[in-house]
């Protein structure tokens, strides 16, 4: 697909709320997504329910924005596998989608950008959502993890002027990450603290992206981290193997399973 051929997909946001006193939210989660991990996914629960049961937010849908391959980070495998693997993950989701727009662009799009752009398509293009009342506007935000928030605290990172735009119109909704100190992250946030929502993980889950392509390097096991069609597509197509290595489980002789660790090898290997 190319940006010509671009469509904003909206099947799966929901057009319409019955709670008149509640604003419509939509969440946008912009990563690497090198892989996506169950992690990711789990990002979207939690904000539903931290949005249910703790704000005046009735969230209506949600995107995975993967950023484009312009980006470089190392491990960043291409934008086309990364967004199709995105899309594996939430093939049975009712409410989050995933949007290429950003990924099409072969120049690097700031995070504020990408959420303009969700509000234009959301707003602006489709109007809003129904409710009782009329049509209503939604909240868009950024939903992401405490290690993404802290990068804002970090000179030369994020523009201050981007981070005055996205946190005073969009807001974030900001996961806890084991490994950052939340209210350091947050220190030099203040300002704009009404429009940032901290969600603890009150099961703690640390897989990374980064944990994924290593496990992948040392050929073990990475089946229950991700989503099991992206395991099949990561060893379909030999991805995050070191400098093209070999495939670690789709050739003739391997009895196992994509993903599968090789201590489950099959019987030939039993001894
Ligand atoms: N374990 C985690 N806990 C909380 N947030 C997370 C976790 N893993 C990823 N995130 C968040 O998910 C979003 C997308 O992150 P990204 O694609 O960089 O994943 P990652 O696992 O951190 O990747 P990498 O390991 O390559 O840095 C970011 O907002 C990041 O903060
Ligand atoms: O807009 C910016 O200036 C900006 C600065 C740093 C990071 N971001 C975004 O934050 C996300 C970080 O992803 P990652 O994989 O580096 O954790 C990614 O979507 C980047 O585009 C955005």
């Amino acid at each position: 697909m190319s940006l010509d051929d671009y469509t904003f997909p909206h099947s799966r946001l929901r057009r319409r709320i019955t709670t008149p006193d509640r604003t419509p939210l939509v969440l946008i989660a912009c990563g690497s997504f090198s892989p996506i991990t169950f992690l990711h996914l789990r990002m979207f629960e939690m904000a539903a329910d931290y949005a249910r049961f703790n704000t005046e937010f009735e969230v209506v849908g949600a995107y995975l924005s993967c950023v484009g391959d312009a980006y470089k980070k190392t491990g960043l495998v291409k934008a086309e596998h990364r967004i199709n693997m995105c899309s594996l993950a939430v093939a049975q989701s009712s409410w989050i989608s995933v949007d290429p727009w950003e990924a099409l662009h072969e120049e690097y799009l700031e995070t504020a950008k990408v959420l303009d752009h969700f509000h234009h398509e959301i707003n602006e293009v489709l109007g809003g959502v129904e409710t009782p009342e009329g049509r209503k506007q939604c909240r868009i935000a950024l939903l992401a993890g405490a290690d993404l928030i802290q990068t804002m605290s970090t000179p030369g990172v994020w523009a201050d002027k981007d981070i005055e735009y996205i946190l005073r119109n969009f807001g974030a909704f900001i996961v806890e990450r084991s490994g950052t100190d939340i209210d350091e992250a947050l220190s030099t946030l203040q300002t704009y603290k009404s429009n940032i929502f901290v969600i603890q993980q009150l099961v703690q889950n640390d897989i990374s992206s980064t944990k994924i392509r290593l496990f992948r390097r040392r050929d073990m096991s990475i089946r229950y981290l991700v989503p099991e069609p992206v395991v099949n597509y990561i060893e379909e197509h030999d991805l995050y193997e070191e400098d093209g290595a070999a495939s670690t489980g789709s050739g003739s002789g391997d009895k196992r399973k994509p993903g599968e660790s090789k201590g489950v090898a099959g019987p030939s290997s039993a001894g």
